[in-house]
């Protein structure tokens, strides 16, 4: 992203934030509250225009490997005959980006159901492949052998960890490239937030994945790059190995 700033009716929150979160790998980003970490990470699918009063101006650019795409379609180089990447729609861009919230939003249906519905409205293919999709899903955040009695029955039977793996799982059916993922263990005890957490590390060998998270603990143990967020600014960028002892202390400040 590129000199990205956001503006809720007027008032600035991100100050021309530049970052690359790098492709298979999981950026974490870290901050004290109010300093615009879930703002960040809603830029990216571009979330934040759901919320009234909101202006966001800069770019942000996505990179699969394959294609160069633009998430945001101002650009200030128009006229400078630099060529353009293809501007994304809206469907297109939440579909390649999924994102995670700190308290699971399962739908009111059941487990099947909760994956197989937004399969169902975004692509074309048949109800095998759609089923198909649906089990490839369950079995990669390793929830199949424990719903697979009980597929039809309400999502809400299921526990919180699980519960928040099953919207992991409705992600990842729609094959993103990237995963958002705001405080995501934010409402699970210790062995379900570890369960998540190891399965986040397994995840970025295929996906990029940028997460919040309020844990420094937490952002070490997953973090390949740890983002320290102030005042609407990124104001550290680490590597895992790095020391943080001096970034430590500005989160504390
Ligand atoms: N929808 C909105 N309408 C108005 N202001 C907003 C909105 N969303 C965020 N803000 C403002 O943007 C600033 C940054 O908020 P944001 O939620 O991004 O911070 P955060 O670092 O994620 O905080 P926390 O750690 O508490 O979740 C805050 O001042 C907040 O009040």
């Amino acid at each position: 992203m590129d000199k990205v700033s956001v503006y809720f009716f007027g008032h600035q929150v991100l100050q021309e934030i530049t970052a690359a979160f790098q492709r298979h790998n999981i950026s974490v980003l870290i901050g004290r509250s109010g300093s615009g970490k879930t703002t960040l990470l809603r830029t990216i699918n571009r979330l934040n225009e759901e919320f009234a009063g909101c202006v966001t101006r800069g770019q942000i650019f996505l990179n699969t490997g394959q294609e160069h795409l633009a998430v945001y379609p101002q650009d200030d180089r128009k006229n400078t005959g630099i060529p353009q990447p293809a501007p994304l729609k809206l469907t297109s861009l939440r579909q390649r980006v999924g994102m995670l919230f700190q308290t699971p939003n399962i739908f009111p249906v059941s487990v099947y159901k909760n994956i197989a519905l937004p399969l169902t409205l975004v692509s074309q293919a048949a109800k095998t492949e759609i089923q198909e999709r649906v089990y490839q899903a369950l079995q990669l955040v390793g929830l199949w052998a424990e719903v697979r009695d009980g597929l039809h029955k309400p999502a809400q039977r299921l526990s919180g960890g699980q519960q928040q793996r099953l919207c992991l799982a409705r992600a990842l059916a729609l094959r993103p490239d990237i995963l958002l993922l705001d405080e995501p263990t934010a409402s699970l005890d210790v062995h379900a937030s570890r369960y998540i957490e190891d399965l986040l590390t397994t995840l970025a060998e295929q996906y990029t994945i940028v997460m919040v998270s309020h844990s420094l603990t937490q952002a070490r143990r997953v973090g390949h790059t740890i983002m320290i967020c102030s005042q609407g600014r990124i104001t550290h960028h680490l590597d895992r190995d790095e020391q943080l002892s001096t970034a430590e202390l500005e989160v504390l400040v």
